[in-house]
């Protein structure tokens, strides 16, 4: 570990792909932030901010909403001059600056055009990043989830020497796990000890350096593993390929997509909850996320999805007149249409 950089804001840039359990992970961490001044930035890709609600309604002392940016609709990775440093200075120009800069990255989004952002001039005196965490969805990837199809590749191969990846998703997860100062195999609740052996040895010689991985539930874990990690992962760059590099880094984000689902109000929420993850496997929905509005209820229902794995809770009161709604996204191409309608009813 190197020596602290004490003049610079620590940043930590959580990662991990789509529903991974970066939010659940970031709601831990402020619950044990005991008085420490720490500021959020969350990123999602769809156009409606559901983590930035989550947290900022989640009742944790320190996720008030002054302490929560959200950059909503686009990737932070292809907007960090707009979006992101002006971000950042309005941060550190705050008369009371954070302590702690906790930054989530969309599931969708390359970790390393982000590190790189904190190379800008603007900003680099600054803030530095102690840490990229990388959060797995440990079942999703035993699944073989971010996997390729063998036969696919080599047969794309064939075609072009220059293909890698049959799976778009592979290709993110790589990226996230090649940035990564420590590995979160998230979910180790849903896998027995012997899968979850496994998937260390099928993750570690993937990974381009040594990094710990280091099982959780729920994203629990003491703050001193994930905090203060002094990786100034910005001037490590070439330690963190990426698939994007002979691009210097620019990429598309045309594989996925997403949308919104305005939802009518309901008598009860069982047969929505039944009919959703049947539509999410049917369709290979990657993930659905948002909330319900029940009749004569006041609270709303926050409904997760991911993949075919849903949970439901009642989070907070209604506070505006908005309809219920849920944001789905899925691999470019999924049929929008049907997908309503079946979820609809
Ligand atoms: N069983 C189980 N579920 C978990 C765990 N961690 C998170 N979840 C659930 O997984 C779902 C997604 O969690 P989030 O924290 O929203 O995931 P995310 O990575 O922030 O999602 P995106 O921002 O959409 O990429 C939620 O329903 C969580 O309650 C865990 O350790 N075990």
């Amino acid at each position: 570990m190197s020596a602290p950089v004490l003049d610079k804001v620590p940043a930590t840039i959580v990662t991990g792909f789509l529903g991974a359990g970066k939010t659940t992970l970031l709601r831990h961490l402020m619950s044990r932030a005991e008085g420490r001044r720490i500021a959020i930035i969350v990123n999602e890709f769809g156009s409606l901010g559901v983590d930035g609600e989550t947290l900022k309604d989640c009742g944790i002392p320190g996720c008030e909403a002054e302490n929560i940016v959200e950059l909503a609709n686009g990737c932070l990775c292809c907007t960090v001059a707009d979006d992101f440093i002006p971000t950042i200075e309005a941060l550190l120009g705050r008369p009371n600056p954070p302590e702690h800069i906790l930054i989530e990255t969309s599931g969708l989004a390359l970790p390393k055009p982000l590190i790189k952002a904190f190379n800008w001039p603007a900003i680099r005196s600054r803030v530095t990043v102690d840490g990229v965490v990388t959060v797995v969805d440990s079942p999703a990837a035993a699944e073989g989830r971010f996997a390729d199809d063998p036969e696919a590749v080599a047969a794309q191969r064939a075609a072009d020497p220059s293909l890698d990846h049959d799976n778009p998703l592979a290709e993110v997860f790589e990226d996230q796990l090649n940035a990564a100062d420590i590995v979160v195999l998230n979910k180790a609740d849903l896998l027995d000890e012997a899968a979850l052996a496994a998937l260390r040895a099928d993750l570690a010689p993937r990974l381009p350096r040594a990094v710990k991985l280091v099982p959780a539930k729920e994203g629990a874990l003491d703050p001193a593993i994930l905090l203060g990690l002094n990786a100034a992962a910005e001037d490590d760059l070439a330690a963190r390929p990426s698939h994007h590099d002979a691009e210097d880094g620019a990429h598309e984000h045309d594989d996925f997509e997403s949308f919104v689902l305005v939802l009518p109000e309901y008598d009860s929420a069982d047969e929505l909850m039944r009919r959703l993850p049947e539509v999410a496997a049917r369709h290979d929905i990657l993930r659905i996320k948002g909330f319900v509005r029940l009749k004569g209820k006041p609270m709303r229902l926050a409904v997760q999805g991911v993949g075919r794995r849903f949970r439901q809770h009642f989070d907070r009161a209604w506070t505006d007149d908005r309809d219920g709604h849920l944001v789905v996204i899925g691999q470019t191409g999924m049929d929008v249409e049907a997908i309503a309608k079946e979820i609809l009813g």
